[in-house]
């Protein structure tokens, strides 16, 4: 009997494993952190390797922690962390380079090149993105670029790419399928999201052949079957989704108007708008949401680069706390941040501003400072950051959001979650299972091989853990805001020349 859908969350700062039953309870976890690479100031890169033994090994264990057999496993969800390049070569599986990580700057100097090209409108009208170093194509090229015989091995039809959802479909069919689905290919900067295929002149632009890309195919649905040896059972991988349009799926946001946020390594608000791909003038993305049932749906997201990895920061680099849940207790221990305020920029800024040359910046010490002061500073960004998106939403959209559906690691935080209602003015509905990214992604393998019948299946097993009521005066949240405001124009331009 199929007890369990099986979802693969591949993450920027860890590979996780998670069992799910039918109810969407977490019947098993496993997690692993694998290292970050930073090979100069604004680069990011991961070890492919490291990401698929991870990522292998995890679910290993989860399976091996509840007895569990590979037949009670009705399907694989795949779920990850968007836009990362992997370029490997496709006889020996083996990577040609580190993967090139969302967060890394290092092309930012060629998104420029594209601008100054004339091809902003072009991208954003294509591709429903704003041109920038964020998104895969100009990692692409940059390899291509850089690796010694690259380029001609790519012309040769000897490499493939894959965002890591690809990546790890490759390595669980032992080389056997290199595809992707909709969401993913929505974040490369190369794909059309409204004819649904690759688009030609941006691949013509970064001379990147089309033989090296994956096929591409709806979010739910049997993208192959796993070796058999892999788990003692061959388990159909029935679901793929980029994390944040995971998230969304997994919050159960299936109608136009829906929001959620996530609060991970980056924070990811996006807006489900239905079959209507609503473009932005203020800096959101235009980008594919996940579905169940093959037709394309769209949402609007505001991209937020740095919220937990801020907290990841102060615990690795700063050693102000031993673990991100310590921040609740500094952060509660003073009444307010003392007037400082952190815009952590550490990759430049995203939306709704997109500065590539923005940085981290700290304003506002005095010698009363403390450490709890800086703790906080550095949660209430995750907040202003969220309400800067959030109000370019409701503007665009028409919509006017009462109710904001969280999710992600750092939802957890009680201080955090009150402070975001506080700042917005809207109530704030964390539910019972915040592992909403890796439910989405079970949701829509499961869906796939009738494990749920259909969406109205799942919709009922979403529950509510507790609301944040808004509790702060007009009076004071107009004046933090301004704030915040000032500070964000400190970060910007800070690295350009
Ligand atoms: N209680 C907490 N308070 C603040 N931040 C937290 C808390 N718990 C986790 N985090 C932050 O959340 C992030 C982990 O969340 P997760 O959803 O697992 O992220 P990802 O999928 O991006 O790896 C880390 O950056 C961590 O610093
Ligand atoms: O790893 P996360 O959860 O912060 O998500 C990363 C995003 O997918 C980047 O676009």
């Amino acid at each position: 009997m199929k007890k369990y859908v099986m979802a693969l969350d591949q993450g920027t700062t860890s590979s996780r494993c998670i069992l799910f039953d039918k109810k969407g309870n977490i019947c098993s976890v496993a997690q692993k952190e694998f290292e970050q690479i930073y090979p100069k100031p604004g680069w990011v890169e991961h070890d492919p390797m490291e990401i698929w033994a991870s990522q292998l090994s995890v679910a290993t264990e989860a399976i091996s922690k509840i007895g569990a057999s590979a037949d009670e496993i009705a399907s694989i969800g795949i779920t990850n962390q968007r836009e990362t390049t992997v370029v490997w070569n496709r006889e020996t599986g083996m990577p040609i380079y580190n993967a090139i990580v969302w967060q890394c700057r290092r092309t930012a100097e060629r998104i420029d090149q594209l601008k100054e090209d004339g091809l902003t409108d072009y991208v954003k009208e294509t591709t429903g993105l704003i041109p920038d170093a964020y998104f895969s194509a100009s990692k692409v090229a940059w390899i291509l670029d850089h690796v010694e015989g690259a380029r001609e091995q790519a012309e040769n039809g000897d490499l493939a790419f894959g965002t890591i959802d690809t990546w790890l479909i490759w390595n669980l069919t032992r080389g056997e399928v290199h595809a992707t689905d909709y969401t993913n290919a929505s974040r490369t900067m190369m794909f059309d999201i409204h004819k649904l295929d690759w688009d030609q002149k941006i691949l013509d632009y970064f001379k990147i052949p089309k033989n090296m890309l994956p096929k591409v195919k709806p979010s739910s649905g049997i993208f192959g079957y796993t070796e058999v040896g892999m788990f003692g059972e061959s388990i159909p991988i029935a679901g793929a989704a980029g994390d944040q349009q995971s998230a969304l799926f997994g919050q159960c946001c299936f109608d136009a108007g829906e929001v959620k946020n996530t609060y991970g390594t980056g924070c990811f608000l996006l807006m489900n708008t239905g079959e209507k791909a609503v473009t932005s003038e203020n800096g959101l993305l235009t980008t594919i949401a996940a579905s169940a049932d093959g037709t394309v749906q769209y949402a609007l997201e505001g991209s937020i680069f740095v919220a937990g990895a801020a907290i990841q920061w102060l615990r690795d680099e700063m050693r102000m706390i031993r673990k991100a849940a310590d921040t609740e207790r500094y952060a509660t221990a003073v009444e307010d941040t003392a007037g400082v305020y952190l815009v952590p920029a550490f990759t430049g800024i995203g939306a709704p501003y997109w500065d590539p040359y923005a940085r981290g910046t700290v304003v506002g010490i005095t010698r009363g400072c403390k450490k709890e002061h800086f703790i906080r500073a550095a949660l209430e960004s995750m907040a202003y950051q969220t309400n800067d998106i959030l109000k370019v939403m409701e503007e665009e959209s028409g919509v006017q959001i009462r109710t904001l559906k969280v999710d992600g690691g750092a939802s957890n935080n009680n201080f955090l979650m009150q402070f975001q209602s506080d700042i917005l003015g809207v109530d704030v509905l964390r539910p019972q299972c915040v592992e909403t990214t890796a439910l989405g992604a079970a949701y829509l393998a499961g869906i796939a091989v009738g494990y749920w019948e259909d969406i109205e299946d799942v919709r009922a097993n979403w529950a509510l853990s507790r609301t944040f009521h808004a509790d702060m005066t007009d009076e004071k949240r107009r004046h933090l805001l301004k704030g915040w405001k000032k500070a964000v124009g400190r970060a910007f331009e800070w690295v350009e020349d």
